[in-house]
């Protein structure tokens, strides 16, 4: 079953707390994840807080035991050569693990000789990773000193010490300003070798899964679709159009009127609500977003409708689908009220419309 080609698999990986849940329940963080991962490739995990993305890489690092399923890195088994694994992977913790007393030099230093790397070995590899992460010039300065994104590359550092196939980052740019985050993507992009590791990173950050070459989206345990960015977003097929008017229940009936228009929409109000007498929009409302099929094609036409109809349109957006719109898709909810994606648009995070999500398609 093992395909050693892949840098990652898992069959059926199940992880159950056994007293996890309040009063002492189970809870089932892991519920039946296939994964297959190729060698090289930056493989985004999505998910919103809670779905099971550290749980998962727990076990693919061989420091959570299965409750079920079997998971290879490149052909070594988690559960039965966790010696093998743990020597194939670097891992990078959600939270900083590095020695805040310790100058960067100690930090990487003491982990490259717990990786049994010679001495003589061990200072060359650390005084090269300190340069590669840019803070060669404080190695010698405590790591209490640095910024938030100062410590994220001594980390990945870190975690490259020892020559890992496969680095798994658990949302690594969490708690960083945006500028730090896309510093930090850019340092991971550009490490020399790059394609010669495999990254392995989970994120709730829309704008984060962007940067990967697939993403596996997981929620409440389980993998609700995975594929490249670009696809899983075209898979939906429908935008986003935007509206900003002083009639937004208008909107809703004006749309419906156009037969052509009304054919290619799936509407949603300011709640969620699909019903336009329900959708009234509140004084300095966020206005109203249709999902419509080619939406910059409808927009001057629809723009015209409301003219003759007497309503002032504000503002007027057509947006491709985001991943979040992908997330909504296939779960009914949005990933995260400070997604990138929601702030771009200014709009409130979608409730699910009445009658239950979309069917996935
Ligand atoms: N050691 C544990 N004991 C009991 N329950 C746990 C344990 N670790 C995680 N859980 C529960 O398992 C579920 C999945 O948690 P997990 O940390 O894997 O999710 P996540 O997607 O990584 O979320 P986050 O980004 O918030 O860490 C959650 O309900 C969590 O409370």
């Amino acid at each position: 079953m093992a395909d050693s080609t892949y840098a990652v698999q898992a069959h059926g990986l199940v992880k159950t707390y056994p007293r996890g849940g309040s009063g002492g329940t189970p809870v089932e963080a892991v519920r039946g994840v296939d994964l297959e991962v190729a060698d090289g490739e930056t493989f985004g995990f999505l998910g919103p807080n809670g779905a099971g993305k550290t749980t998962t890489i727990a076990m693919l690092c061989a420091l959570a035991v299965p409750t079920a399923g079997r998971a290879w890195v490149h052909g070594a088994d988690v559960a039965t050569e966790a010696g093998l694994v743990r020597q194939r992977v670097g891992h990078l913790f959600q939270t900083s693990s590095l020695d805040d007393g310790m100058t960067a030099r100690q930090n990487l230093y003491v982990h490259a000789r717990l990786y049994g790397l010679s001495r003589r070995y061990a200072h060359r590899r650390v005084a090269r990773l300190l340069e590669l992460a840019g803070v060669a010039e404080r190695a010698r300065q405590p790591v209490r000193t640095y910024s938030g994104g100062m410590r994220r590359r001594l980390e990945i550092a870190r975690g490259l010490l020892h020559h890992p196939r496969v680095l798994f980052l658990d949302e690594p740019t969490v708690g960083l300003d945006p500028h730090a985050r896309a510093q930090t993507w850019e340092h991971l992009n550009s490490l020399p070798g790059r394609r010669r590791t495999t990254l392995f990173v989970t994120t709730h950050y829309l704008d984060e899964a962007e940067n990967c070459d697939r993403i596996a989206i997981i929620d409440q345990g389980r993998i609700v679709v995975s594929g490249t960015p670009d696809r899983l977003k075209a898979a939906i097929g429908r935008d986003q159009l935007h509206l900003r008017t002083d009639d937004n229940a208008a909107v809703w009936e004006v749309a419906r009127n156009i037969p052509e228009l009304r054919e290619a929409l799936t509407a949603q109000g300011p709640s969620g609500a699909s019903d336009p007498a329900k959708s009234v929009a509140p004084p300095g409302g966020e206005g109203v977003t249709l999902r419509v099929r080619e939406a910059s094609a409808w927009l001057p036409r629809l723009c015209a409708a409301l003219a003759q109809r007497g309503v002032t349109v504000y503002a007027a957006t057509a947006t491709p689908p985001t991943l979040d719109d992908v997330f909504f898709h296939h779960t009914g909810r949005s990933i995260s009220v400070d997604s990138m994606a929601a702030s771009a648009l200014g709009g409130p995070v979608e409730a699910p419309p009445p009658g239950g999500r979309e069917k996935p398609s």
